[in-house]
C-alpha cells in the first residue's frame, strides 16, 4: 500500500463515527453478513467466523475494511436498542419522550396489529381465553416482531419496543408456566422461534430494562384503560415482572442477548424524563 493510501485510509477511519467503529469492533465476527454492496466485508466476515476468533488482530482488520471502504459504513453504523419492561411499565412514554428530542429512529410495539387482523383481536381473544388463543396470538406477536427487527433503518441508532426475545421468554413462557397453553402449542412456537434464532440475524445491541414494581404498572394500566387489558389482575403483572427479573437482573433463565442497562421506573413522568436524560448518552451509545 503506498504512502497516500495509506494516509487516505487512516482519514477514512477517523472519519467514521466513534459508535461506528465500536459497533464493527464488537460484531466483527458476527455481524458482517449483508450482502450486496458490502461483498467485500462479508467475505472477509465468513473468514473470520470460520477462525471462531474473536482477537484484536482480526477486529482491526475490519476496521481497516470499513476504512478503505467507507462509503459501506451504513452496514457497520446501526445500533438497535429495546426497551423492555411490564405491561404498562412506560416504554411508550419512553419511546415518544427520544423520539421528540433526538434524532434516533423509534419502533413502538405494533398493539394496533395485534388488535386489529383483518378484523379480528386477537389480543382480546387471548385475554378472553389464553388456553384457546394464547397459540394465535403469539405466533402473531413473534411474526410482527421479526419484522420489525429486520426492517432496514436509516439512522444510526433505532429504539425499538420490546423485541421477540420478550416474545417469547416472557409471554409465551408465561402463558406455558401458568397451565394457559397446551405443552403442543408451547412446542410449536419455541420450533419456531429457534428456527428464527438459527436462521435469522437478529441484532440488538442494548437492553434498557425501564424496572418497576407490579402495582405501579398495575396502577398506569387501569389509568390508561386499554379495553382488553381491563381484565388483567395485579397477580399477571406479578407473574410478568418475576420473569423479566429472573431474565435481566438474575440472568438465570433465558440468554440475555445484550448488555441490560436498568433504568428504575417507579418514578413520576419528569423523574423519568431526568434519568432519559442522565443516560442518553450511554443509550445513543448503545453502552450500559
Ligand atoms: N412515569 C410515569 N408516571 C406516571 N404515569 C406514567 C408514567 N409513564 C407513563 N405513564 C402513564 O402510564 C400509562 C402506561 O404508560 P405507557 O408508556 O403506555 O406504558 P407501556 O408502553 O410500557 O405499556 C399511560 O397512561 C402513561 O401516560
Ligand atoms: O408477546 C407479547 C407482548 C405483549 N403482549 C400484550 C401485553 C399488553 O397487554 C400488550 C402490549 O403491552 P404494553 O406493555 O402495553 O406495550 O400486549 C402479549 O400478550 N404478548
Amino acid at each position: 500500500m503506498s504512502l497516500p493510501s495509506i494516509v487516505g485510509f487512516w482519514t477514512n477511519l477517523l472519519q467514521i463515527s466513534a459508535p461506528a467503529v465500536r459497533v464493527a469492533l464488537r460484531r466483527a465476527p458476527v455481524r458482517v453478513e449483508s450482502a450486496g454492496p458490502c461483498g467485500q466485508t462479508r467475505l472477509l466476515g465468513s473468514w473470520m467466523q470460520k477462525q471462531q476468533s474473536t482477537s484484536r488482530q482480526f477486529r482491526l482488520i475490519l476496521v481497516y475494511t470499513v476504512g478503505v471502504f467507507p462509503n459501506q459504513e451504513a452496514c457497520f453504523m446501526h445500533l438497535g436498542i429495546c426497551i423492555e419492561g411490564n405491561i404498562a411499565s412506560g416504554k411508550t412514554t419512553c419511546l415518544e419522550y427520544f423520539g421528540k428530542t433526538s434524532n434516533i429512529e423509534v419502533i413502538a410495539e405494533p398493539v394496533h396489529k395485534w388488535r386489529n387482523l383483518k378484523g379480528h383481536n386477537p389480543l382480546a381473544l387471548m385475554y378472553q381465553d389464553p388456553a384457546r388463543w394464547g397459540l394465535t396470538l403469539q405466533t402473531y406477536v413473534q411474526l410482527t416482531m421479526l419484522d420489525q427487527h429486520v426492517t432496514t433503518m436509516t439512522s444510526p441508532v433505532t429504539l425499538m419496543e420490546r423485541s421477540i426475545y420478550s416474545a417469547k421468554y416472557i409471554f409465551v413462557e408465561n402463558l406455558y408456566r401458568s397451565g394457559k397453553m397446551p405443552e403442543v402449542d408451547y412446542a410449536v412456537l419455541s420450533e419456531w422461534f429457534d428456527w428464527i434464532m438459527r436462521n435469522i440475524h437478529v441484532p440488538v445491541d442494548l437492553i434498557v430494562y425501564l424496572q418497576t414494581s407490579p402495582q405501579t404498572c398495575y396502577e398506569r394500566l387501569i389509568e390508561r384503560c386499554r379495553e382488553e387489558e381491563q381484565v388483567i389482575p395485579l397477580e399477571y403483572l406479578e407473574m410478568i415482572h418475576q420473569l423479566y427479573e429472573d431474565w435481566l437482573i438474575h440472568q438465570t433463565s433465558f440468554k440475555v442477548p445484550a448488555p441490560v442497562l436498568v433504568i428504575p421506573a417507579d418514578h413520576d413522568v419528569q423523574k423519568m424524563f431526568c434519568q432519559y436524560e442522565e443516560h442518553r448518552g450511554k443509550i445513543l451509545m448503545g453502552s450500559k
